[in-house]
């Protein structure tokens, strides 16, 4: 993807600020799914939910301050699987539709997602 392409990713989500809103609604469902509900019990969420904005600010094409730890850091030991992965991915795109992103958008940035699912799940 070009730059041109990338920058305008980042501002059909409304730049830092919609970013922040959609991490927000986000956060809310998954919290809000049994599922996952657990792996969030010792989080610090206010922490997590502006390491999420950014970490999104930066697979859009923002300006890249994302500065804590590697995916693969951040998730050891947490022994999510497949369908967490799943899970967290289908309540994003959720998120998104909610706030009436494209269907296109919402593809593109699952399509930058999945790749870390190698570096997230560490269980079958
Ligand atoms: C595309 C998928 C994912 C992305 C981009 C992502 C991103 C992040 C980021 C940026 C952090 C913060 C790292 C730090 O504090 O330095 C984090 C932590 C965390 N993630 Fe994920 N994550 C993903 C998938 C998942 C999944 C599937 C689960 C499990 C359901 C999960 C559970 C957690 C937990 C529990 C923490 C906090 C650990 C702690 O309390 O310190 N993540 N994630």
């Amino acid at each position: 993807m070009s730059t041109a392409q990338t920058a305008t990713l980042y501002e059909r989500l409304g730049g830092e600020e919609g970013i922040a809103t959609i991490v927000r609604t986000f956060y809310d469902r998954v919290l809000n799914d049994p599922l996952l509900q657990p792996f969030f019990r010792h989080t610090d969420m206010k922490r997590q939910r502006r390491h999420q904005t950014q970490f999104l600010i930066y697979a859009t094409g923002g300006a890249p301050r994302y500065t804590g730890a590697t995916m693969k850091k951040a998730h050891e030991g947490l022994g999510i699987r497949h369908r967490h992965f799943d899970a967290v991915l289908h309540h994003l795109a959720d998120a998104l539709r909610h706030h009436h992103v494209e269907e296109e958008v919402i593809a593109e940035i699952t399509k930058r997602l999945e790749p870390l699912r190698a570096e997230v799940v560490e269980a079958e």
